[in-house]
C-alpha cells in the first residue's frame, strides 16, 4: 500500500493536529505518509531545505530501527510525535518559539524510544546489561535511543539535517539530546518541580525556560494515551502491561527485583492507572494547562474522563471480589 503525502486529504491534515487522532486505523505505511505530512505541513520542507526522499529514507530508517515489541514500538512513536504535533498546532506555538524548536521537539518525539528492547531502566540495570555497562547506569536506555537517532542522522542519505549550517546542527544536536535524556521517568519529578518554579515568570525570549518547556512537552506526549478517547487509548494499556509482565516473568526468571506496579500477580489495570492519573498525569497536564488554558478542553477533560472510568472499574472489580469471598 503506497500512500504519498500528496494522495493525503485536507479532512485528515487537519484531523492529524487533534489529540483525538486514533492510531489504530493505519498501516504503518499509511503512518509513514502521516510522519512525512507533519514535516511538510510545519513547513520543516522549506525552512531547513529537507529533501523529501532524504526526509523518507530517515524515517523508513527510523521505521527499522523500532522492535516489534507490545508497547515501546513504531506505533508508539508515532502516537507520541502525533500529540507533540497536536499539542504544537493547539497552543498556538509556532508564533511563541522558533522553527528550530518545534523541529527539535518533533524530531526528538520520532527517535525518543527508538531501539527499545522492551525492559526498563531498572532491568538494565539489575541484570547489568550491556547497554548499562556502556552508560554507566545513567538512563541507559534514553542516551542508547538518543545514540541510535545521531547514527540514522550521521548517513548523508538519512541526515535530514544535512543542508543545514554548522550552527544550526549543533543547536539540534543539543536540543535532541535534551529532550530524548528528559523522557527518562526517573527525572520526572526533578523537570516537573524546574517547570512549577519558573511558570509564574515564564518568559518565551528565556533560552532556559524554552528549554524546559520542550521537556514538558515531550513528556506530556509520551505518556499521554489517557487522553486520547477511551477506545484508542485502553489497547495501549493491554500493550503496556503485556510488555511489563514480560519483564517481570524475566525478572522472576532470573532472580531480579520485580517492579511492584509490573508485576501480574499484583498490579490490576484499573489499580495501576488511577495510581498513574493521579499522582503523575494529572500534575503533569495541569502544569502545562496553566502555560496553556486552551488545552484543559483537550487534555485534561479527557483525562478526568479517563480517571472516572477506571475508578468505577475499580469499585467494580471490589465489589466482585467481595461477593466471591462472602
Ligand atoms: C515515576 O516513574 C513512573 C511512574 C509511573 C509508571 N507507570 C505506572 O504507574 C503505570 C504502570 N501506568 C502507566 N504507565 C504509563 C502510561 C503511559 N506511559 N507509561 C509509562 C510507560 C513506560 C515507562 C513509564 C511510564 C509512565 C500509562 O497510561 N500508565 C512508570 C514509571
Ligand atoms: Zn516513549
Amino acid at each position: 500500500f503506497k500512500m504519498s503525502s500528496l494522495e493525503v486529504s485536507e479532512e485528515v491534515r487537519q484531523y492529524l493536529k487533534t489529540p483525538t487522532f486514533d492510531n489504530w486505523q493505519w498501516e504503518d505505511a499509511e503512518i509513514m505518509v502521516l510522519l512525512q505530512v507533519m514535516y511538510t505541513d510545519l513547513d520543516f520542507i522549506s525552512t531547513f531545505d529537507i529533501e523529501l526522499d532524504v526526509l523518507q529514507h530517515f524515517l523508513y530508517k527510523v521505521y527499522k530501527r523500532y522492535n516489534n515489541i507490545p508497547f515501546h514500538n513504531f506505533k508508539h512513536c508515532f502516537c507520541v510525535t502525533q500529540m507533540m504535533y497536536g499539542l504544537i498546532w493547539l497552543t498556538d506555538l509556532r508564533t511563541k518559539i522558533e522553527n528550530i524548536d518545534l523541529l527539535i521537539m518533533l524530531t526528538s518525539a520520532v527517535c525518543h524510544d527508538l531501539d527499545h528492547t522492551g525492559y526498563n531502566n531498572a532491568y538494565q540495570i539489575n541484570a547489568r546489561t550491556e547497554l548499562a555497562l556502556r552508560y554507566n547506569d545513567i538512563s541507559p536506555l534514553e542516551n542508547h535511543h538518543c545514540a541510535v537517532a545521531f547514527e540514522i542522522l550521521e548517513k548523508t542519505e538519512s541526515n535530514i539535517f544535512r543542508n543545514l549550517t554548522t550552527e544550526q546542527y549543533k543547536r539540534i544536536r543539543e536540543g535532541i539530546i535534551k529532550c530524548i535524556l528528559a523522557t527518562d521517568m526517573s527525572r520526572h519529578t526533578e523537570i516537573l518541580n524546574k517547570f512549577k518554579a519558573i511558570l509564574p515568570v515564564f518568559d518565551f525570549s528565556n533560552k532556559d525556560h524554552r528549554d524546559v518547556l520542550m521537556m514538558i512537552m515531550i513528556k506530556v506526549s509520551d505518556i499521554s494515551n489517557e487522553a486520547r478517547p477511551m477506545d484508542v487509548a485502553e489497547p495501549w494499556l493491554d500493550c503496556l502491561l503485556q510488555e511489563f509482565f514480560n519483564q517481570s516473568d524475566m525478572e522472576k526468571l532470573e532472580g531480579l527485583p520485580v517492579t511492584p506496579f509490573m508485576d501480574r500477580d499484583k498490579v490490576t489495570k484499573p489499580s495501576s492507572q488511577t495510581g498513574f492519573i493521579r499522582f503523575v498525569l494529572f500534575p503533569l497536564f495541569i502544569e502545562l494547562a496553566n502555560l496553556f488554558p486552551c488545552l484543559e478542553q483537550h487534555i485534561i477533560d479527557p483525562v478526568r474522563k479517563a480517571l472516572d472510568y477506571y475508578t468505577e472499574m475499580e469499585k467494580a472489580l471490589e465489589r466482585e471480589k467481595q461477593n466471591r469471598t462472602q
